[in-house]
């Protein structure tokens, strides 16, 4: 028999299915990739096509295999993690969505939410779920499918529809219909599952009229859900051992397993969270409270700061301001002008999350003068990245009570110099960033590996993480003042900027 050597862990991110093979030390063996399609039906909306979801990850899945020359009889286990909210249903009997998939981003149901802050549920919702009412959640993009699918209702009332997130619409997939199930940190961003009392919340199902039948089965994040179906991988039964969301999941990764270690995240978005141990901290600056994970028999959970536009904001640049080829130009570019000239950029195209939460904010660029070149307006699009996550860990460490000396950073945008070094000046702390940059799917191939014992526990973890490089604020404190104030002005341009439906 071929020995167990190799954890796949698969990445469905909002942009692309990555597919990555770790061995023992935590080391990536292979990367597989691809980018799939981003329907935009309408200003503010964005959906995804489940069955491309679930073609392109099963795709890269094989390929990465094959790139490693690793068989499948090699992988010991499958550790999931995936872009969290974006919701799909389906039918149970034929497997098929009954509408593309809803995207977190997807500003479609503000209206739904609008009328639950009507009808007082606000309260509530926070204090069970920990989230803010906001279209960026699943509960409303369940409602609103239900209500604008012909003939949903009624089959979801049947009990002939499922609803998943993307790791349970994967699980589903890779088990060929056999499990339907989620974990608790997928679960938690729903705005259905009460976090305190570990449940489906009764209250909010029937005031958003979701039958429970369609609801998973909530599970730890390192658990053994099932196996892999005969035929998708070459006749071995791979057991799917761990899941979560990718952002707990790259908390996990970047081994913040003490109550106060933080990091944060820059892909599409940028989502800063803090572990907080197994207390539930309430929020009072406009951050989430929500479960990290389900480990060792227990749930921890953590402050959440999420920023719905960073790098999506370079990918603008790029695809359609066509100002640069490919997003690591930026870095150049934007180190080519001594600052912004003044210029701020506001990338609110899909309304502000943290420490914020307008739904009908939109971007913005203010200060511009005849002297603006497109070296500003890029330099302008990284600092901005950096300006939110500071709006978020003010927030953070208001409601926390911590003050962070280092900040674990990780992500697609890492790879930028010039923004990390901005990053620690802006902060005034310390950046550290790891030499495993793809922290997301090592936290899912870690849980997937803790379950099935490939991995003894999180101090083997813990001993694996080594830093690339730490960036140190080197900016004086009144300059990088002055400079978040104009930021702080340039927000207030863009909030309530669309009118409410
Ligand atoms: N060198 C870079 N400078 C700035 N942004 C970058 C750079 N490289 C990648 N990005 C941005 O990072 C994002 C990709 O990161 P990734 O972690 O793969 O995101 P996701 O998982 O959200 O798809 C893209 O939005 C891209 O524009
Ligand atoms: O796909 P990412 O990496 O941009 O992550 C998306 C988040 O999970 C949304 O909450």
């Amino acid at each position: 028999m071929d020995a167990k050597k190799y954890i796949l862990a698969l990445d469905q991110g909002t942009t692309s299915s990555r597919a990555i093979i770790f061995d023992y030390d935590g080391k990536i063996v292979a990367v597989a990739q691809k980018e799939f399609t981003q329907i935009y039906p309408k200003a503010g909306w964005v959906e995804h096509d489940p069955m491309e979801i679930w073609g392109t990850q099963s795709g890269v899945a094989r390929e990465v295999l094959e790139k490693a020359g690793v068989s499948p009889q090699e992988v010991a286990a499958i550790g999931i993690t995936n872009q969290r909210e974006t919701t799909v249903v389906w039918d149970k009997t034929t497997g098929k969505p009954v509408y593309n998939a809803i995207v977190w981003q997807c500003r479609r149901t503000a209206a739904i939410c609008d009328d639950l802050k009507r009808r007082g549920l606000e309260q509530y919702i926070r204090d069970n779920t920990g989230l803010v009412v906001d279209a960026y959640f699943s509960g409303t993009k369940i409602k609103w499918i239900l209500d604008n699918v012909e003939g949903a209702r009624e089959k979801a009332e049947k009990g002939d529809l499922l609803f998943g997130n993307i790791d349970t619409w994967l699980i589903w997939n890779l088990t060929r219909g056999k499990v339907h199930v989620t974990d608790y940190s997928n679960a938690s961003r729903t705005m259905l599952y009460n976090i305190k009392e570990l449940k489906w919340d009764e209250k909010i199902l029937a005031e958003m009229g979701v039958p429970a039948s369609m609801l998973p089965e909530v599970k730890p994040s390192s658990h053994v859900y099932g196996y892999t179906d005969h035929e998708t991988f070459g006749g071995a039964d791979i057991p799917i051992a761990g899941a979560a969301g990718d952002q707990q999941a790259a908390l996990f990764g970047q081994a913040c397993f003490e109550p106060g270690m933080a990091k944060n995240t820059y892909g599409t978005g940028c989502f800063m969270l803090m572990n907080t141990g197994e207390k539930f901290v309430p929020s009072n600056n406009g951050l989430l409270t929500t479960l990290a994970w389900g480990v060792d028999g227990k749930v921890e959970y953590a402050l959440e700061g999420s920023i719905f536009v960073a790098g999506a904001a370079v990918q603008w640049l790029r695809d359609e301001l066509k100002i640069i080829r490919d997003a690591q130009e930026t870095e150049y570019l934007a180190t080519k002008v001594n600052d912004s000239n003044g210029v701020y950029l506001v990338p609110a195209f899909v309304g502000m999350g943290a420490p914020y939460w307008d739904m009908y904010a939109r971007g913005t660029i203010v200060g511009l003068t005849r002297g603006a070149k497109a070296e500003h307006i890029v330099r302008a699009t990284l600092e901005s990245i950096a300006y939110q996550t500071r709006d978020v860990l003010e927030a953070m460490q208001e409601d926390s009570g911590i003050n962070l000396q280092t900040l674990k950073v990780d992500g697609g945008a890492v790879a930028n110099n010039f923004l990390m070094q901005f990053q620690s000046d802006i902060l005034g702390v310390k950046v550290d960033r790891p030499e495993v940059t793809e922290t997301t799917a090592l936290g899912a191939a870690y849980l997937a590996g803790l379950a099935v014992g490939f991995w003894k526990d999180k101090h083997e973890i813990t001993k694996r993480w080594k830093v690339d490089q730490t960036f140190e604020p080197v900016l004086a404190v009144e300059d990088k003042e002055k400079l978040y104030k104009g930021w702080k002005k340039a927000v207030e341009r863009s909030l309530k900027w669309e009118d409410e439906e």
